[in-house]
């Protein structure tokens, strides 16, 4: 099958996804589910760029937010199809799934590849700073997939700031109000700067996979992601053993 334009550029951004009325009536219901229920601060120190934001989770969303429970299972999960010509579909671990991430004033997302193969983000609104920043097509996978030791070395070499600086292309996208960004989860490495102003940025984030690639339960990352427990490992995007 031909490869499209979207697999052969590892990422695509479409504007006005979604209309200014969408985006404000989505963002109310956010801020009455704020009202609603607490959510936490997430703070994880990092050597470069530290995670600190705050999320709803996909039960959270199944729940209580029904209009992007939609977007995840219908009109995003038919727009990715096709574009990939991938037969992706939403994962089977639900809190994961679909998420709001909620980046306060000097709010940041820290370096990272996602556990799943297709991210799709919305950007409900428009902050200074906060901007996506992403490697294209910058992972070099290991052959040796069972060992991810040598993943994490190869990813943690690639990750460091000079390397970056010297082999990748970075790319850098502003979050806008309605725009829609879709990538490569897996293979662009991909980070969110600091967020400059008062406003929070606020982004629905929406992972697919393929059908047989659906065992991405980590729960070190999971309470590292959605929770303030102390976590042990140094980066928990990797486990001692591959589960595949
Ligand atoms: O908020 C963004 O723009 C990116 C978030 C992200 O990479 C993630 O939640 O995995
Ligand atoms: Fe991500």
């Amino acid at each position: 099958m031909k490869k499209t334009e979207f697999l052969k550029n590892g990422y695509l951004v479409r504007d006005d996804f979604l209309s200014k009325e969408q985006c404000s009536q989505l963002l109310n219901h956010i801020k009455n589910f704020q009202n609603s229920e607490e959510l936490p601060i997430i703070y994880r120190e990092n050597s470069d760029r530290p995670l600190h934001y705050k999320v709803i989770n996909g039960l959270q969303i199944k729940n209580s937010l029904q209009e992007i429970e939609n977007l995840y299972r219908d009109r995003i999960n038919k727009f990715i199809c096709d574009i990939s010509n991938l037969s992706l579909v939403p994962l089977n671990n639900e809190i994961i799934g679909a998420n709001v991430n909620i980046t306060p004033s000097g709010g940041t997302y820290r370096w990272h590849y996602d556990r799943n193969s297709v991210t799709a983000l919305i950007y409900l609104n428009e902050v200074d700073g906060g901007e996506l920043e992403l490697y294209p097509l910058y992972r070099i996978t290991s052959p040796f997939n069972k060992f991810s030791f040598l993943q994490k070395a190869l990813d943690l070499l690639l990750m460091s700031k000079p390397i970056r600086f010297v082999f990748g292309k970075k790319v850098s996208i502003k979050p806008i109000e309605g725009r829609l960004v879709v990538m490569i989860g897996n293979r662009c490495l991909h980070s969110v700067n600091s967020v400059i102003g008062s406003e929070e940025r606020v982004n629905v984030v929406l992972s697919y996979d393929v059908l047989d690639n659906q065992d991405a339960s980590n729960d070190n990352l999971d309470n590292y992601l959605y929770t303030q427990i102390k976590v042990t490992s140094s980066d928990p995007n990797y486990q001692k053993e591959i589960r595949k």
